[in-house]
């Protein structure tokens, strides 16, 4: 069997007296999509920030390629491999879509960080910089500034960026967020072409984007596992119809 890339043990997080991870378990396999649901306030963003680093578990493990890393700081877990996209857009607005990629290029890179200096002529950063533009489908409006990109278009630039930094686990907070039918059929196109090679924990609430990207699916209430399984296991439980789908 494979191991899985990213594996979550007995993780638990309290703010008081509120449990907003209540002993979650599970694990990322290779070249897979395991998507994280649940109503408002169940603890999705909670737990992403725990797997991200930036907020510290009250007990339990959090393991990347077999290591470790509930100790580790956020910039360490990205160097090891761990990736993040945002709900709220970090891209620095007035440059080209080219040139935000170009800078996380440079970080990847440990070079110098040379954010005021020119370096259009820098094949180095160009070259694998406009690969993940490929990758994201924006090798077209590579030389557009942010701000003359929909906001589709954004979304696709926060994930080139993303990538950028090489990740082999990627975790994405809400993707289709703000997104219209036409963009979150895009993204949707994307983040399976990017499967094999980036395993990714996606957090959504569109659920029909849900229901085609994941391989596998838990579904969280309460900062509880009320139950993990296949799109198919998911769909036919009356337990998480009753807790989350309304249905
Ligand atoms: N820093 C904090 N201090 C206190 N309570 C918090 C803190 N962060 C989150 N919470 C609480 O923890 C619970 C889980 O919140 P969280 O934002 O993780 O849920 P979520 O599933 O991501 O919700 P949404 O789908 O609305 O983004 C909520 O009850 C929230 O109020």
């Amino acid at each position: 069997m494979t191991e899985p890339l990213l594996v979550l043990e007995g993780l638990h997080k309290s703010f008081g007296a509120l449990r907003a991870t209540d002993n979650v378990s599970l694990d990322l396999a290779p070249a897979s999509i395991h998507a994280l649901i649940g109503p408002n306030g169940a603890g999705k963003s909670t737990l992403i920030a725990q797997i991200a680093g930036s907020l510290k578990p009250t007990a339990g493990t959090v393991r990347l390629l077999g290591q470790d890393i509930t100790a580790l700081s956020v910039p360490k877990r990205a160097q090891l491999g761990l990736g993040r996209t945002f709900q709220v857009s970090s891209l620095a607005m007035a440059f080209s879509a080219l040139r935000n990629v170009m800078l996380a290029v440079q970080a990847r890179q440990h070079a110098t960080f040379r954010f005021w200096h020119p370096v259009r002529g820098d094949r180095s950063l160009i070259d694998p910089a406009m690969a993940q533009l490929e990758r994201v489908g924006l090798a077209e409006r590579a030389h557009l500034p942010v701000t003359a990109l929909s906001h589709g278009e954004r979304r696709q630039l926060e994930l080139a960026v993303a990538l950028a930094l090489e990740p082999k686990v990627l975790l994405l907070d809400e993707p289709m967020a703000g997104l219209g039918g036409e963009d979150s059929e895009r993204m949707t196109e994307v983040l399976t072409g990017l499967r094999q090679d980036v395993a990714m924990l996606l957090v959504e609430h569109d659920m029909d984007a849900v229901f085609r990207l994941a391989d596998r699916i838990s579904v969280l209430v309460y900062g509880r596992v009320i139950a993990s399984g296949s799109v198919e296991d998911i769909r036919a439980s009356q337990e998480v119809r009753d807790a989350y789908l309304g249905e």
